[in-house]
C-alpha cells in the first residue's frame, strides 16, 4: 500500500482504534471484481470474500456500494454466500446498488428499489438514433431498469468512440431529465440525485459508525469519498483507499492510499486484518 498524504499514516491507524464501531464500505467492478470487456462476465475477485472475511469480525459491518443493480452485484460477487458467511461472524453486509438507489441488507434480503424514473424509457427508445449519429452503433447498451449505461470497451477506438458519445449523451439525457454518470469506458445515464455518497451517511447514520474506511476505483465513487471525509471532518475516522488503474487516475488525488487494483485491495485487506489483530481466515 502507498501512502499518498501526510495524514495517511494516523489516518489509518485511528480507522483501526475505531474499526469496532466502523463500517468497511467496498466499491464492485475495478474494486471486488477485476474489470473485464464484457460486463456481464465480470465477477468477484476469487481471494476477495476470504480477504472481506478476514477483517470483518473487527468490524461493525461490510457495505457494498456499486453502479451495479442490487441483483447483479448479489449475483456476480456471490454476496449471499459472504453475507451467510458474515452472519456466522454476527455481522450484517450491506449492499446498496445503482448509487444507491436500491438497498438490501443481509438480515432482510429483499431489495428495496424505486419505481423507474421518468425520462428512462424515452432515453432508451431514442438511444439507437444517438448512437448510429455518433457513429457508435454497435456499444453494447446495459438496461439496468432505473438507469441505461452505454460501454465503449469493446469499439474498435473506444477512447475516441467515448470523447464522441459524452456530450451527445449529456445533451440527450438533459433532454429527458436525467443525470450522465461517466465511468470506466461506460456512460450512465440515471434520475435523480442520489449518489454513493448518501448512501455512505445512510450507513453511517444508521449503524452509529464512528469510522469508515471506502475502497473504490472510479469517477462515481469520489461522492463517496467525500461523504468519508465529511464523516472525518465531523469527528470520526475515516479511510480513503484508491483501487488504483492506469484508465482512471481521479480518486487518487483524494485518496490517503493506493493499492494496485483488486489484487492490491485483497492485499490491503489481509494487512487491515493483521493490523487489527484479526484471527487469521
Ligand atoms: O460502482 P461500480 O461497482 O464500480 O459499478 C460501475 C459500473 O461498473 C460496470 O462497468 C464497469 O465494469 C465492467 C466489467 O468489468 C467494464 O466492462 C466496464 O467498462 C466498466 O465501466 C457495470 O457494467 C455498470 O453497470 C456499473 O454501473
Amino acid at each position: 500500500m502507498e501512502h499518498l498524504n501526510p495524514h495517511a499514516p494516523e489516518r489509518y491507524a485511528a480507522f483501526v482504534a475505531a474499526a469496532g464501531d466502523a463500517v468497511l464500505g467496498l466499491d464492485f467492478d475495478g474494486t471486488l471484481a477485476p474489470i473485464v470487456d464484457d460486463p456481464t462476465l465480470a465477477r468477484i475477485h476469487p481471494d476477495a470474500a476470504a480477504a472481506v472475511l478476514a477483517v470483518a469480525g473487527r468490524l461493525r459491518a461490510v457495505a457494498v456500494v456499486t453502479g451495479r443493480p442490487v441483483a447483479q452485484a448479489l449475483q456476480l460477487g456471490a454476496l449471499e454466500e459472504l453475507a451467510d458467511a458474515l452472519a456466522e461472524q454476527g455481522r450484517e453486509l450491506f449492499v446498496l446498488g445503482q448509487y444507491g438507489n436500491e438497498r438490501w441488507r443481509s438480515t432482510r434480503r429483499s431489495v428495496v428499489s424505486p419505481p423507474t424514473p421518468p425520462g428512462v424509457n424515452a432515453y432508451s427508445a431514442a438511444l439507437p438514433d444517438a448512437l448510429r449519429a455518433a457513429g457508435a452503433e454497435s456499444a453494447y447498451v446495459e438496461d439496468k431498469g432505473l438507469a441505461v449505461a452505454v460501454h465503449t470497451r469493446r469499439l474498435p477506438d473506444a477512447t475516441a468512440a467515448y470523447a464522441r458519445l459524452l456530450p451527445v449523451l449529456t445533451e440527450l439525457a438533459a433532454a429527458h431529465g436525467l443525470t450522465v454518470e461517466p465511468g470506466r469506458q461506460v456512460i450512465e445515464v440515471r434520475g435523480g440525485e442520489t449518489h454513493k455518497g448518501e448512501a455512505v451517511h445512510l450507513i453511517a447514520a444508521e449503524l452509529g459508525a464512528q469510522g469508515f474506511c471506502f475502497i473504490g476505483d472510479d469517477l462515481g465513487d469520489v461522492e463517496a469519498f467525500r461523504a468519508v471525509a465529511a464523516l472525518r471532518d465531523a469527528g470520526a475516522a475515516g479511510l480513503l483507499v484508491c483501487s488504483g488503474s492506469e484508465e482512471q487516475p481521479a480518486l487518487r488525488e483524494l485518496a490517503d492510499v493506493l493499492v494496485p487494483g483488486p489484487d492490491g485491495v485483497v492485499a490491503f485487506l489481509h494487512q487491515l486484518a493483521a493490523d487489527l489483530g484479526a484471527p487469521a481466515h
